[in-house]
């Protein structure tokens, strides 16, 4: 058998159902590997390694007895939005530092009820606000493939722990890109869901319109393994969506002949980096030989994506981080002089730069006078953005492109200038105001750094997203390389 570690969580469930593993072996060796390898890349905020140990030892338990769920005993980590109970979830914050959820969000509760073992809490751009992850209170995280470049985010914690093989899977979130950019920028698989396919339920919220939580690891097979535990309805999600749960595994071997694929004009412009447009072409050449049909689509309002999204996500999460004001729980000052003091200080002490920048820019937009010029507005123009992926759902099954525009940029290279920093979603945003799924797989390199090519569905489709994925991972070994030097 190969090393533990780099065993896919299908190879890692069923040697341990074979029980020529067992889970708390496993447990032990991820965590030696991250207890040995973490100080690097600051990939995890927190490790629950005794409640780690406890837990495999149940589904060990369970497994002797030919009990247990499909993930029985195969470690995770967990994105730091996603509430555990009595665990510190902080989202990144100060504001949450010493914040211990009182309940497991869905998503937490529905993989462990599949048997999967929580490692810990992985780390993140502060409430989920950033494409590098070094917004995060917890200082940036390191890219595995050169540690002087930003992993991506906002789940970049998550993403260097599976592309390190710190552990061989974990959950994210993806409001704008936040799964799909750091898989990409750390070669690595990442799905966004469709908008309600999995509960929001205990994920804290960003921005809620847009807001999904998916899984990460290194193949579609993972990936279909843990969104099979992740998604379903849920009452306690208004927006989860009542339709039935396919078994994703089962449609993993789909042929890829005859599919239609739609390449967009404008995923292919100005601002791509020349070596990751090659890798995607080379990528979208082995899909045709396949037997794919590649088709030239246009989505014409791609480029009013990231100004639309930068109007909605700011007013949502205006909205939503009311909440955090010294009184109800979260940071709170010390010695406030009266109520005005307390909400000031806690909330200016409480969060950092980018989160107040939105805060204030929702705000901005959602006051009288300008709700119509801004927030209107740009509902409008999401409204023409999804119409455009319905209009070329009609001819294709799928549409192909880059994922970011470049590969890994250096830690610090775009901290000064927003703008440059929301363009790495450039590839990505539009999907989340349209709620559609959508994939990043490993397609190379460009620079010696991972590529992602990013695969996009109609509404719930899902389970064709992943077989088009598998299907190019059974015929390319992009997911399989790992970055050198770690082990040295
Ligand atoms: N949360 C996301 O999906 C990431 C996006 N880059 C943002 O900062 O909003």
């Amino acid at each position: 058998m190969s090393e533990i570690h780099e065993l896919t969580v299908a190879e890692l469930a069923a040697a341990l159902r074979a029980r020529s593993l067992s889970a708390e072996e496993a447990a032990r060796h991820f965590l030696a590997r991250i207890e040995r390898l973490d100080a690097r890349l600051n990939a995890f905020i927190t490790v629950t390694a005794e409640a780690a140990l406890a837990q495999a030892r149940e589904a060990d338990a369970r497994l002797a007895r030919g009990e247990g769920g499909p993930l029985e005993g195969v470690p995770i980590a967990h994105k730091d939005i996603f509430c555990t109970r009595g665990v510190r979830t902080s989202c990144g914050s100060r504001m949450l530092d010493a914040f211990v959820a009182p309940y497991d969000a869905t998503v937490v509760e529905r993989l462990r009820a599949a048997g999967a073992v929580m490692l810990g809490k992985t780390n993140m751009d502060e409430f989920a606000m950033g494409s590098s992850n070094e917004t995060s209170f917890y200082g940036p995280v390191r890219n595995p493939w050169d540690p002087e470049r930003v992993p991506g985010g906002s789940s970049g914690g998550s993403a260097a722990a599976v592309a390190a093989r710190l552990v061989p899977a974990a959950t994210g979130t993806d409001t704008g890109g936040s799964i799909r950019q750091p898989a990409a920028l750390t070669g690595i698989t990442g799905l966004k869901p469709t908008y309600g396919r999995v509960s929001r339920w205990g994920m804290i919220a960003f921005a809620s319109s847009l807001d999904q939580g998916g899984p990460m690891a290194r193949t579609a097979e993972d990936c279909a393994l843990l969104l099979g535990a992740m998604a379903g309805f849920d009452p306690r999600d208004s927006t989860s969506v009542e339709a039935e749960v396919p078994d994703y595994r089962a449609a993993l071997e789909a042929p890829l002949a005859g599919l239609r694929i739609g390449v967009p004009r404008e995923y292919f412009g100005e601002g791509l980096d020349p070596a990751v447009a090659a890798a995607v072409e080379a990528a979208l050449r082995v899909l045709e030989a396949e037997g794919a049909r590649l088709r030239e689509i246009s989505l014409p309002n791609s480029r009013y994506a990231v100004p639309a999204y930068y109007v909605i996500a700011p007013a949502e999460a205006s909205s939503n981080l009311a909440r955090y004001d010294g009184v109800r729980y979260g940071y709170r000052c010390a010695d406030p002089r009266d109520l005005e003091d307390l909400y000031k200080r806690t909330r200016g002490e409480g969060f950092g730069a980018e989160v107040k920048r939105r805060i204030m820019i929702g705000t901005y937009t959602l006051s009288a006078g300008y709700y119509d010029a801004y927030y209107l507005r740009a509902q409008r123009v999401r409204r023409l953005i999804r119409d455009d992926f319905l209009r070329a759902f009609e001819e294709v099954d799928l549409i192909a492109g880059p994922t970011s525009p470049t590969p890994a940029f250096r830690l610090g290279e775009k901290t000064d200038d927003p703008v440059a920093m929301y363009l790495s979603d450039i590839y990505t945003i539009a999907v989340n105001l349209a709620g559609l799924p959508a994939i990043s797989v490993p397609a190379g390199f460009a620079h010696g750094l991972p590529v992602g090519l990013q695969l996009i569905g109609r509404h719930f489709d899902e389970a064709r997203l992943l077989g088009a994925a598998h299907r190019f991972q059974r015929i390319t070994d992009w997911h399989r390389r790992a970055p050198a030097g770690l082990d040295g």
